[in-house]
């Protein structure tokens, strides 16, 4: 098994070049027999230490499909997936229930309800993953506390029941309580669809800070305007391939798939790069083609 990154599990510098997540030729199918369907074809993405990756695609593209087998929920028809520089691939139950108790890699919801217990105060939601690990209560508060600053949350709210809090505010707590472990890897799903905008541009900053403290993020969102500013590189997939690639920039600034073109050209936060009407019609007919 191989351990983590030196520097991963203290928030300093990443000193490894390999990548936090390495998934390899992943193919990935739901039912059996005649009603066996494929979710996820030859997909192939790599995330970096301290690198922020947007995963894009519309509803049922396959981004769910392609977290949950990161996560070790959904199996591996064909392809692998590396974890830290661990093959997780044929991991059983036994060695993922390992794996997530030492916090390599950690999952944000898009409903910050769902990553917090609403009958534990917020102290108690933080240090959970720790106390499971066997740190002590006074040394986990302690790590706890000191998160409170990156997520710009006072220690006031320590004491609170999640359904006491904001949305945005709860969204910032599911971010620390997933950084807590120090992760090498954070799968964020929708993180900022549920937040008005001032604190979907918040929890977007605090995202880009985490970058300095080595932590690898794959952001997965349906709306490229979202991430676009936040993302290092982005990875669109399109029923169930991954049909572009890059560096955010340019994969804003010069789409070469006409599916990444039509993602451009609606999204109305990237202006100038917006298409017009006729653009847009004119490359959803050549999709359906
Ligand atoms: N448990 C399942 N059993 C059968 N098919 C499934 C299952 N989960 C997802 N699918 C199918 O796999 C495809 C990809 O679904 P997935 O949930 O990964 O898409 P998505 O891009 O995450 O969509 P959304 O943005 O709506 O969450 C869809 O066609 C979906 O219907």
């Amino acid at each position: 098994m191989t351990t983590a990154a030196p520097g991963a599990a203290t928030g300093g510098p990443p000193t490894s070049p390999r990548p936090a997540l390495e998934v390899t030729g992943l193919d990935v199918y739901y039912g059996r027999g005649r009603g066996r369907r494929q979710a996820l074809s030859g997909v192939s993405l790599s995330v970096a230490p301290g690198e922020t990756v947007g995963l894009i695609g519309e509803t049922g593209s396959g981004k769910s499909t392609l977290a949950r087998t990161v996560l070790g929920l959904v199996r591996a028809g064909a392809g692998s997936v590396r974890v830290g520089g661990e093959d997780v691939t044929r991991h059983g139950s036994r060695r993922w229930r390992a794996l997530r108790r030492r916090g390599v890699v950690q999952y944000v919801f898009q409903d910050p309800l769902r990553s917090l217990d609403p009958d534990l105060t917020i102290e108690d939601s933080l240090i959970e993953p720790l106390l499971i690990q066997g740190t002590g209560r006074a040394e986990a508060t302690a790590r706890a506390r000191a998160l409170l600053d990156r997520v710009r949350i006072s220690e006031a709210l320590l004491e609170r029941l999640p359904g006491e809090l904001s949305g945005g505010q709860r969204q910032r707590i599911a971010v620390a309580r997933a950084l807590i472990t120090g992760p090498e890897l954070i799968i964020l799903d929708e993180p900022v669809s549920a937040l008005d905008s001032a604190n979907r541009v918040q929890v977007l900053e605090i995202l880009k800070e985490l970058r300095a403290g080595g932590v690898a993020l794959l952001l997965i969102s349906h709306d490229l305007g979202s991430v676009a500013g936040t993302a290092d590189r982005i990875a669109v997939l399109y029923r169930g391939e991954l049909v572009e690639t890059g560096p955010a920039r340019q994969v804003v600034g010069d789409p070469q798939h006409p599916y990444t073109r039509l993602l451009v050209g609606s999204a109305p936060t990237l202006r100038g790069a917006s298409a017009d009407r006729a653009e847009r019609e004119a490359l959803r007919a050549l999709l359906h083609a």
